[in-house]
């Protein structure tokens, strides 16, 4: 058995990020990974998510810019950069990370067995890592090899098993995968889930997508833009500003895509090289691929906390802290413990898992986690938002709304429009949302996470003045529209 002062469970951005953390601040530290070091979120999520639509986006703005004509996609070399950026399924560029930071890594799947204590399975066929092949589509996924010998002064048990003993504390940090919701043969289908779609090597002719949340919306967009024909069905970023979804939709649509919004999928059925999906108004639509984008499973389930007493279904719960309750050792950080399925937000918590143990206080009140926290969905036109969409508050507010290109510097934005729309906590006199829609409207976003999570007072944010021509100006406008709105209310 080897002794460490901390003990990671999945090296995603939030284990990466905790271990780093600790082990810079002198401590030391294994990280478990059953997988691929990076996590989800470099392979199957955000980093070729983010490949397949750039440069669609930027085709588009430069085919919207007056004398720019004929932008267009070489599809191949957009698949190759993407396949690039995830080092071709290959995690061999993520380990000098953890190596430079003196984190022993331990491949293999990591469970509880007492009190600051992880087993660790290697990986099925540590020796001679065999290719896995992912069936389903035109996607032959051979996962990296990686041998595992066991280190000097590890001890396992007859089952190839190596215990691991944690002095301080267990950072839970497994994520999440596709959920597979009870659809009627869907599981038979072989549907596609990110995994196969940010990973495949062939743009289907045609590909119905379930679910229109995040994942749903990014790859129809990525996929109308690569040349599939897309029908995307569910209601369009239901936890978003309606008009969110409404331009999102509409933009869609322009495109090519078919948006079926009112409806749900309710059976699915493979016959060759056909996919059909049935719908809740007895529709049906036929397509080369089917991708099941409804949700996230946490991967909790055989983590041995069960047998700790602790409810080992769904999410994992945790206090401010990350802390999982009635277990002062262990903590629970990302998407495993469901409060913001986000990159980011993986990685705020590990920093306030790991200041914990170290006996800092960075977890004091702070409004930037759950549901409020930042987000961008990489669609035309984007979705930028922080804090409460106006539809999801209890307390008293005002909604202002400006153009997002109603200034000088979004004359030259690409002609997309947008809405820009600020939620006013009426009592406090301070901003409770923001949702801004439009092209490149992503890093917009700070300013106003910035104004939320520092509660600035709205008679104090009137004097940080955007600077001209700049699209910020969007905030220029904001107050002018208050202002006018005071002015008439005192008439
Ligand atoms: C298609 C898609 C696009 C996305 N795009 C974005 C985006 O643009 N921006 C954004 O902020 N978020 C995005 N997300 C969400 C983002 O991917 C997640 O929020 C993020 O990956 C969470 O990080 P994590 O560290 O909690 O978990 P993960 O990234 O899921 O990593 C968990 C790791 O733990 C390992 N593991 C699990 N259980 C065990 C075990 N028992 N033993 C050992 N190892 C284990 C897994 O193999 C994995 O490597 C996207 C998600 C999807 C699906
Ligand atoms: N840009 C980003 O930051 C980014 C990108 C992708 C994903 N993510 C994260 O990943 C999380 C998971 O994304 P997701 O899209 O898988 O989940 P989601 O929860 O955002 O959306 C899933 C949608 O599928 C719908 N659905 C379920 N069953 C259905 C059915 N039978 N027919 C039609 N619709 C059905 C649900 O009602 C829901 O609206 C997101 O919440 C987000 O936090 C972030």
């Amino acid at each position: 058995m080897r002794t460490f002062d901390v003990v990671v469970i999945g090296a995603g951005p939030g284990g990466e990020v905790a271990a780093g953390y600790l082990a810079q601040a002198g401590l030391n530290v294994a990280i478990v990974e059953a997988d691929k070091v990076g996590g989800e979120c470099s392979f199957y999520a955000c980093i070729p998510s983010k490949a397949l639509l750039r440069p669609g986006e930027l085709a588009a703005q430069a085919n919207r810019t007056p004398g720019v004509v004929g932008a267009r996609l070489d599809v191949p070399a957009v698949l190759a950069y993407r396949d690039e950026l995830i080092g071709h399924l290959d995690d061999a560029g993520q380990v000098p990370w953890l190596e430079e930071r003196g984190i022993e890594l331990v491949r293999g799947h990591g469970r509880l067995i007492g009190e600051r204590r992880v087993a660790v399975t290697p990986p099925a066929g540590a020796v001679t890592p065999p290719a896995v092949a992912v069936t389903q589509s035109a996607v032959a996924v051979t996962q990296s090899a990686v041998a595992v010998t066991p280190p000097a002064g590890a001890s396992h048990d007859g089952a190839g098993e190596e215990v691991l003993e944690a002095r301080r504390a267990v950072i839970l940090a497994g994520g999440t995968r596709a959920a597979l919701p009870a659809i009627d043969g869907l599981a038979e289908a072989k549907p596609w889930t990110n995994r196969e779609a940010v990973t495949a090597q062939e743009i289907p002719e045609s590909l119905v997508i379930i679910g229109a949340g995040v994942v749903g919306v990014e790859m129809a967009q990525a996929y109308t833009s690569l040349g599939s024909r897309v029908t995307l069905i569910g209601r369009v970023l239901p936890r978003e500003e309606v008009f969110a979804g409404e331009q999102v939709s509409a933009s869609l649509r322009d495109q090519g895509a078919d948006v079926r919004a009112g409806v749900r999928a309710v059976a699915v059925s493979r016959t060759g090289k056909e996919v059909i999906v049935t719908l809740s108004d007895g529709a049906t639509v036929s397509a080369s691929e089917v991708l099941v984008a409804a949700g996230r499973t946490p991967q909790s389930a055989g983590l041995g906390l069960e047998e700790l007493g602790i409810a080992a279904r769904g999410a994992i719960g945790v206090d401010e802290r990350m802390r999982v309750p009635g277990a002062d050792w262990l903590y629970a950080i990302g998407d495993l413990n469901g409060r913001a399925l986000f990159t980011h937000m993986a990685k705020y918590q590990a920093r306030i898992a790991a200041s914990d143990v170290l006996g800092d206080d960075l977890a004091v009140d702070h409004l930037a986690d759950g549901p409020g926290a930042p987000r961008v969905i990489f669609t035309e036109p984007q979705v930028a938002a922080v804090g409460v969409p106006s539809t999801a508050t209890s307390h008293r507010t005002r909604v202002i709304d400006v153009p997002t290109d109603g200034n000088a510097g979004g004359a030259f934005a690409g002609g997309i429009g947008g809405t820009a729309r600020f939620v006013i906590d009426v009592d406090r006199d301070v901003l409770a949302g923001v949702t801004i829609t439009g092209a490149d409207v992503a890093d917009f976003l700070q300013a106003a996470t910035i104004a939320i999570v520092g509660e600035v007072p709205i008679r104090r944010l009137r004097h940080a003045v955007p600077a001209f021509p700049t699209r910020s100006e969007i905030w220029l406008k904001f107050f002018d529209a208050l202002a006018a709105e005071e002015t008439s209310g005192r008439r």
